[in-house]
Order: C-alpha cells, then structure tokens, then sequence
C-alpha cells in the first residue's frame, strides 16, 4: 500500500465520483487510504436513518444533510491533507456536461439507478474518461470497466427491465404471494387513497345485489353518512366476496386452477369485534402522518408475526379507519410508499386476506413490505468488496495496464473455489446504438401516435435523454432548453400534440428521425416503421423499439396458464418492479472460465445478446425474446435476474446457488 500511495499515476489523479451511498462511503474511505488526493464527489441525496446501519461516514446528527458533504468531511477528518470537493447535485444538472467530466483522469460509478447510469456512461464516453461502474443486490456484486474503444460501453449489454405481470394474473388468478401483493398495492390501495383518474384494473363492477345500474366507479366512493366501518366492511365484502363470487361464476377459468374462496367480513369479524377495534389514542398523531400506524393502535407489536386472517383483517378495518381519520387529506394524492407504516400495513393485510381466498401461504409483514417495496437487504461487506475492487480498476486504468483490466463479480456461492469471479472486459458491441452509433428501428403507428408519446416512451423512458432534440432532415420537430423564445416553445408544444404524419415535416414509414441530447453528446439515428397492430399485453407502448440494448419485457410468468376468458386483462401487465432498479446483473457462463479460474476470453461482438447475428429486425427480437430469463420469484426467497452467456443456443438458467 505504500508503494502504491506513492504512484504519481495515483497521487496526481482527479477522480469524479458518482453517488456516496452504500457503495461510495466505502470507496471513498478507500480511494483516500490508497493515496488519491483529488477526489469530487457529486450525491443528490441526503441521509436517511435507514443509511446508517452500512453508509458509516454518517451519524445520527448527520441526518438531512448533505451525503455527498458529510462524507467529505468525514474523510477528510483522517485524511486532512487531500482536497475532496462535494457537490450536493443530481450528476444530470447541466453543469455536469461535457467539459465537466473532460478535467478527470477516470469516473467511479457507485449510483442505484439505470438512468443515472446510462447518463454518466454518455458523458464518459463523450468526454472520453474511463468509467469504473459498479452495482451490488445483497450478497452480489459487480464491477466493470469501459473504456472507449477499448472494452464495451456501460450500455452495449442489455440490462433487465422491471419484472411484469400480466393484468388477469393480478386481478383474477393469482397464484403467489407478490402476486396479491401487486394487488394491494396498485389497484386497491391506489383506487382507495390515490388519484381517482388514474387507470386501474380492479374489478369495479357494482356490488349492488338489486342488480341496478350503479356506476363502477361508485363502489369505492363513500357515501355520504356513510360511517367509516360500513365503509370498510363494504370494500371488504366487494373485493374480497363479490370480486370472488364473480370469478368463480367464469367457470371455464377454474377449470385447472384451484377455485379460489369468498370471504366476507361478517364470516371473519363480528360487529362487536368491530367497535372496539383499535384504539385510535395509540395510533400516532394525524399532525405526523408516518407515525400513524393500524398496528400501534391494535397492539400487534412484532412485524415478524404471522397474522391469522381475522388479525389481517383488523388490521386492513382499522388501516382504512386511521387513513380516513388521520390523513384524509392526502386521499386522492397517496402513492404507496414502503417507507408509509400505514400504508405497508394495508397492503399486508388485503394482500393476506386475497391470498387466503386463494389458498396462497400468508406473509408477516416484514416479508410482505421487503416484496412490496422490492427490498433486497444491503450487505455492508458487499459494498466494502466492490468499492475495493473499484478501486484496484480505477489504479490500473490511471496505470493504463490495459491487459489487467477485469470485470469482477462477488458471488453469493464459491464457485470453481472462488467468491469473486474476475473475467476479462467484453470488447465494444458493433451494434450499440450509444458507443457505435448504430441506427435503431422505431415500429410505431405514424397516424396514431402523437409526438408526445414518442418523446415519453422512447426518447424519455428508453434512451434516457435528458435534453432531446428532434429532427427529421432539417426540420426541427422538438428541443428542450433554457434558451428558447416563446414562439419556439409554443411551437414544440403544438408538435407534441400531433401524430407524427401530421407533423409539419411528417414523419411516415421509412423517415429517418435524428435524436440528440445535446447534454449528453449522445445523437441517436431512428428508422421509422410503420405498423398499426400492437399487442396490448406483450407491446404495451403500442410502438416497439429494436437495435436498443434493453432485455424485452417477459410478459408472462412461465408458470402461470394463460388467461382463460377472464375477460378483463385487455391492458397493460402490471409493473411489478422486483428488480427494476438494483440492477445487478451477473453474466458468467462459469464453463467459459479456463482452468486457471481468473480468465475469460473476452467475446466477439456476436456473444453479446444485443449484436444481432442478422440485420433482420424480427429476427433479432426472436431471439432477444429467448434470451430472457425469468426471475424466480418464489414467494420467500429473493432471487437474481441471471443474464448468463446469452447464448442463443443454449438459452439456460444459471443459479449460483
Ligand atoms: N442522478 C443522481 N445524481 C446524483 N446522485 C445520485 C443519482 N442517482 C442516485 N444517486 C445517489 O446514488 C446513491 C446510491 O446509494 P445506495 O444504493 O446506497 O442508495 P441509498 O438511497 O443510499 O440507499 P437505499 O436506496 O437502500 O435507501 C444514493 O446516495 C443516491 O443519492
Ligand atoms: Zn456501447
């Protein structure tokens, strides 16, 4: 380590780093132990106290600040000597550009998120930096280099996209736990406590038993004079019963499922019981509503506990009672939140009471939040791991011993005798659209779809342009910046609004749109295809994008039949984002590691799964659809999206386990 503290390559670096969580309080403890001396580092947040268990440059009394400024002054605490500049800053604010990340000797990635990823991965390669990028799911890690021209970019792999459910696996054949717990948490929370407009799939049809016309939307409305337990024991009784009873009716659809059960509340909690349930003084105080919890008020204290279905639904009656009593004010406005106590307390219970009716194995509350909030528990020792591994990178890119670069992975299993697998760098992908500037195709209906669900879908959600600028030959269709006159604004806005053939300069099959994001350097040619059908489950943007490096949505669980005549799954899956952000990808395929256990050739370009081995667009996606691995999530153990060879030929599962 001294001889290493001395290297001029190591003393004289300017290094950016990107995100001081988990992840970078650790690297920077270490990046300032092996002698860097010029360390930025740039964080959006500030501290939580759920940080302080594994981000230790941060106390109790640091909490609200500045995690980028604690952990500098943390840092330079024993290390009073180096400059450490902090930014309390999202890493996409325009004066991080181009010129910004030109003054460093090498970028370290130590984010939670794709699209800060793939941000800081464009800015690199315009600025031509070398990026040392990183990621860790509890007991799994993962560290790479890209160095333009030399390795792969961040964005030549594809990387898996949130994990989805079809709509009638959610709303009528649910056959695992998550599955009630998607239920809970986006239909019946959101149509109780969220924005009324928004879209949702919850059966809404009346409940009333006279059969009249009572408009769907009625249901969940309370009524005037309506006491807040007729209201709970009406919600009940519909979802829980009425829903049940209605399903069962489509006896086609149980025909080789088990025929779930109708519980009504009456069957489960008396009318006395239900007086004297809860006690409202205990629940926390309406003037802090994270305080307001249905447990504190009925006196269940161990989150660990499993809760009978009568406890359940206590807590489900009293959760609504304390959300109309204490925080009636945000109905309308509440999105779920796994950090909301009374919210996770709900969705646990109706997700519990939903899987008893389908006889699916109840969840204490501690496992239903870590599926609701998708919680993959941070393992301190991981993130120590990775950033020295980050950091062993970083000293051999400043020495440019470009032979020893390694991509590293911490395993949760020795395998082949190792817990951390190093393989060499993939080469740069021919056909990624971001390093090598390879078109992509845009299937889209060019009558139908408005400029503005191009710029929300693809240039926004899938390319991650910050900035974009639109253009089709010469003619300007939509830019975004501070600089613009009124006349140009009122004109970009009015282009949002028309389908792309109505455009003044209309964009039809075979058009060429030119996308740039002049933030990021980043310009992005799209071929336009015209097509009208779209499958509403599997294609649910009603456009599809190929060449782009994102693993196609597997739109179905392999063990769910398919829909049987349900009738209502004619939207979108549900999102359920399992594994949407920590974004840990581990792409061993252990028989590709020599005998000497440390080596992997590095591939050619047609091992990765996003170089086609044809032009053919169909083709392509064919194949992409075989490359997706499902991920196993069985209702009690946390499992890892494994994007392993992606070999087309052999399209196997690997499990470290
Ligand atoms: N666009 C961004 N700009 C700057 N910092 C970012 C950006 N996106 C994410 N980060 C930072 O990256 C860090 C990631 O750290 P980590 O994964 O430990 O997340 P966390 O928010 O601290 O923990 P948890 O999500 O478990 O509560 C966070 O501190 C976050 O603020
Ligand atoms: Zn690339």
């Amino acid at each position: 380590m001294a001889s290493l503290q001395q290297s001029p390559a190591i003393k004289g670096a300017k290094v950016l780093m990107v995100g001081a969580g988990g992840i970078g309080c650790e690297l920077l403890k270490t990046l300032a132990l092996s002698g860097f001396e010029d360390i930025h580092i740039i964080d959006m947040d500030t501290i939580e106290v759920s940080n302080l268990n594994r981000q230790f440059l941060f106390r109790q009394k640091h909490v609200g600040q500045s995690k980028a400024k604690v952990a500098r002054d943390a840092v330079l605490r024993f290390r009073p000597h180096i400059s450490i500049s902090s930014y309390h800053a999202n890493v996409k604010d325009s004066n991080f550009n181009v010129d910004f990340f030109k003054q460093f000797n090498v970028v370290l990635n130590g984010l939670d998120n794709l699209d800060a990823r793939r941000h800081v991965n464009r800015l690199c390669l315009a600025a031509e930096v070398p990026l040392v990028e990183s990621g860790t799911t509890g007991f799994l890690g993962q560290v790479s280099v890209h160095v333009k021209g030399r390795t792969d970019c961040y964005e030549c792999n594809p990387k898996p996209s949130p994990k989805t459910y079809p709509v009638c696996t959610i709303t009528s054949t649910p056959s695992k736990f998550v599955h009630c717990i998607v239920w809970a948490k986006e239909l019946l929370f959101a149509k109780l406590f969220g924005d009324k407009n928004q879209d949702n799939d919850l059966n809404v049809r009346s409940s009333d038993s006279t059969g009249s016309s009572e408009q769907a939307e009625d249901v969940f409305e309370r009524k005037a004079n309506e006491s807040i337990e007729q209201y709970g024991r009406r919600i009940y009784d519909h979802v829980f019963g009425y829903n049940i009873e209605q399903a069962l009716s489509n006896e086609e659809t149980w025909k080789s499922r088990n025929k779930p059960r109708p519980i009504y509340s009456r069957d489960v909690i008396s009318a006395e019981l239900m007086q004297q349930n809860g006690n409202s003084d205990k629940a926390g105080s309406a003037g802090d509503p994270l305080s307001v919890s249905a447990m504190a008020s009925l006196g269940l204290k161990n989150p660990q506990d499993l809760w009978s279905l009568k406890d359940n639904s206590r807590v489900f009656f009293e959760a609504l009672k304390l959300f109309f009593g204490k925080r009636e004010k945000e109905i309308g406005s509440l999105c779920f939140d796994k950090d909301d106590p009374l919210a996770v307390e709900f969705v646990t219970a109706a997700a519990n009471i939903r899987a008893a009716s389908f006889g699916i194995p109840l969840h204490s509350l501690f496992e239903a939040k870590g599926i609701a909030g998708n919680i993959v528990h941070a393992v301190a020792t991981t993130n120590a791991i990775v950033a020295g591994l980050i950091v062993i990178e970083a000293i051999k890119v400043l020495q440019k011993d470009f032979d020893s670069y390694r991509m590293s992975y911490c395993l949760e299993h020795v395998t082949q005798k190792m817990l951390i697998m190093p393989v060499q760098p993939f080469e740069p992908n021919k056909s990624c659209c971001v390093c090598s500037e390879t078109p992509l195709t845009l299937e889209i209906d060019t009558n139908h779809s408005k400029l503005r669900d191009f710029v929300e879908k693809i240039v926004k959600a899938k390319l991650s342009m910050t900035s974009p600028l639109i253009m089709h030959g010469s003619s300007l269709l939509y830019e975004v910046g501070d600089d613009l006159d009124d006349a140009m604004i009122a004109n970009y806005s009015a282009n949002l609004e028309k389908v792309l053939s109505s455009l003044p300069s209309p964009v039809t099959s075979g058009t060429m749109l030119t996308v740039e994001d002049l933030q990021q350097e980043f310009t992005c040619n799209i071929n336009i295809k015209h097509r009208e059908e779209f499958d509403e489950e599997n294609e649910p943007d009603g456009m599809v994008l190929h060449g782009w490096t994102q693993v196609p949505t597997k739109p179905k669980d392999d063990d769910d039949k398919p829909p049987t005549g349900n009738g209502d799954s004619s939207k979108t899956s549900q999102t359920e984002t399992v594994e949407a952000e920590a974004e840990v990808v581990v792409k061993i395929n252990i028989e590709e590691i020599g005998a000497s256990g440390n080596k992997r050739k590095a591939p050619d370009s047609r091992d990765i799964s996003t170089d086609p081995p044809s032009n053919d667009v169909n083709e392509a996606t064919a194949a992409n659809h075989k490359k997706v691995h499902k991920i196993d999530d069985g209702d009690d153990e946390e499992e890892l999206v494994m994007l392993d060879h992606w070999d087309i030929d052999t399209n196997k599962k690997q499990k470290l386990r």
